[in-house]
């Protein structure tokens, strides 16, 4: 059978641009064939963050940054065909997820701008889009959809293996031998962190390296207030995202403490509420590995207390199966176009808690 290319865009819960992956596919063994980045203009950043905390939208506005969006989604594909050197003709279709602007899946929904008909137009190529809405349709959380391409890529068949994507919010899929993946989201990642970062250094996007946190000492009292959140006990299915965990979250749940200690605590301490719940669940499934990705495997501190506290469970980049972290998300929407290209059920009922499995994504030919 010969090779075949699909390309996937994501852009995620931390708005700080597009990620774009080429996937070559052949066989049933895939390649990450190249991938880039292109950071949003600052402007559009900007436009995109209010949209997300705004909780009236002005449907002009939100026209203008769809559009604007849309086309750095073009603007991203034609880049990673540059890098690639591959004709557009050799690409059989873009998968592409959007930008979230509200997940409420409690109310059935999940929102995702980015016009397919628009990005298919300005690219030439068939888009395949609107992932979440299927699952949601039949009664799934609608996220996280990742699981069913960590288990494609990322499985083995003699260990358990926990993946890790540490972006804006945390996910993880467990990918048990022989059995169907589980994936939930475990909490925020980088979200709190780099809105604390920004809020006490304006201007700058996320604490490099984690150098702020490092500095900072861990309150214990601060770090069980915040533990107490519902979510981190509530069973999966579950997924959240910045509605639920932003600063208004941190003012309410940390009380008279978050202003009263030193900002570098608070930071420190924020790390600690990413990486405790990500560990317990590691050690609570026994599992053999952690394969990370997304951009918090750039925080030294945070991998390095993750690693503390996963004990003697091994840590690694996804980069080592292959995968460069900052393209696994974008992979797995190639991947997911690839399944929707073919016709193919995603099997993540038991992730997400769809009352079946079936085909996600709409296709939009150009
Ligand atoms: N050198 C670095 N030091 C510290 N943090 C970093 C560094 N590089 C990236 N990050 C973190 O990674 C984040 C971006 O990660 P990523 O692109 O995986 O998120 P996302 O895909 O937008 O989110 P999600 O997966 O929730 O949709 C940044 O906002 C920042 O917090
Ligand atoms: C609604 C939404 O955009 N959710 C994202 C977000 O970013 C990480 C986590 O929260 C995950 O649930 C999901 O993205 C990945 C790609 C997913 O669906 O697996």
């Amino acid at each position: 059978m010969a090779a075949t290319h699909f390309i996937g865009l994501m852009s995620g819960t931390s708005l700080d641009g597009v990620d774009a992956a080429l996937l070559g596919s052949e066989e049933g063994h895939h390649e990450l064939l190249a991938g880039v980045t292109r950071p949003f203009p600052p402007q559009l950043a900007k436009l995109l963050s209010s949209l997300c905390r705004q909780p009236e939208i002005a449907p002009d506005v939100l026209a203008e940054a769809e559009t604007a969006f849309c086309q750095q989604l073009a603007e991203a594909t034609e880049a990673l065909l540059q890098v690639a050197g591959l004709d557009k003709d050799a690409v059989t279709a873009v998968g592409s997820h959007g930008q979230t602007i509200r997940h409420l899946p409690d109310k059935g929904w999940s929102w995702q701008i980015g016009s397919p008909a628009r990005l298919a137009c300005l690219t030439g190529l068939p888009v395949v889009a609107d992932f979440r809405s299927a699952d949601l349709a039949r009664g799934g959380q609608g996220a996280p959809l990742a699981p069913a391409f960590h288990q494609a890529f990322f499985s083995s068949p003699e260990e358990t293996r926990l993946v890790l994507n540490l972006g804006g919010i945390a996910n993880v899929s467990l990918l048990r031998p022989d059995q169907a993946p589980i994936g939930w989201d475990t909490g925020p990642a980088n979200t709190l962190l780099d809105a604390w970062h920004r809020k006490h250094h304006p201007g700058a996007g996320w604490d490099p390296d984690g150098q702020w946190a490092a500095s900072g000492e861990t309150r214990a009292e601060l770090l069980q207030r915040l533990l107490d959140d519902d979510y981190f006990r509530q069973a999966p299915p579950k997924s959240t995202g910045p509605e639920h965990f932003n600063l208004n979250w941190l003012a309410k749940h940390g009380g008279r403490s978050v202003s009263a200690i030193p900002a570098a605590d608070v930071q420190a301490t924020l790390l600690e509420l990413t990486v405790q719940p990500i560990a317990a669940i590691a050690r609570a499934h026994h599992v053999d590995r952690v394969i990370a990705c997304g951009g918090g495997t750039h925080n030294r501190t945070l991998m390095t207390r993750l690693a503390h506290h996963l004990e003697n469970i091994p840590l690694e980049s996804s980069k080592t199966q292959g995968l460069d972290p900052d393209h696994v998300e974008s992979a797995g929407f190639a991947w997911l176009a690839q399944q929707r290209w073919n016709g193919l059920s995603v099997h993540l009922s038991a992730v997400t808690g769809a009352d079946g499995d079936g085909t996600l994504g709409g296709l939009w030919l150009p």
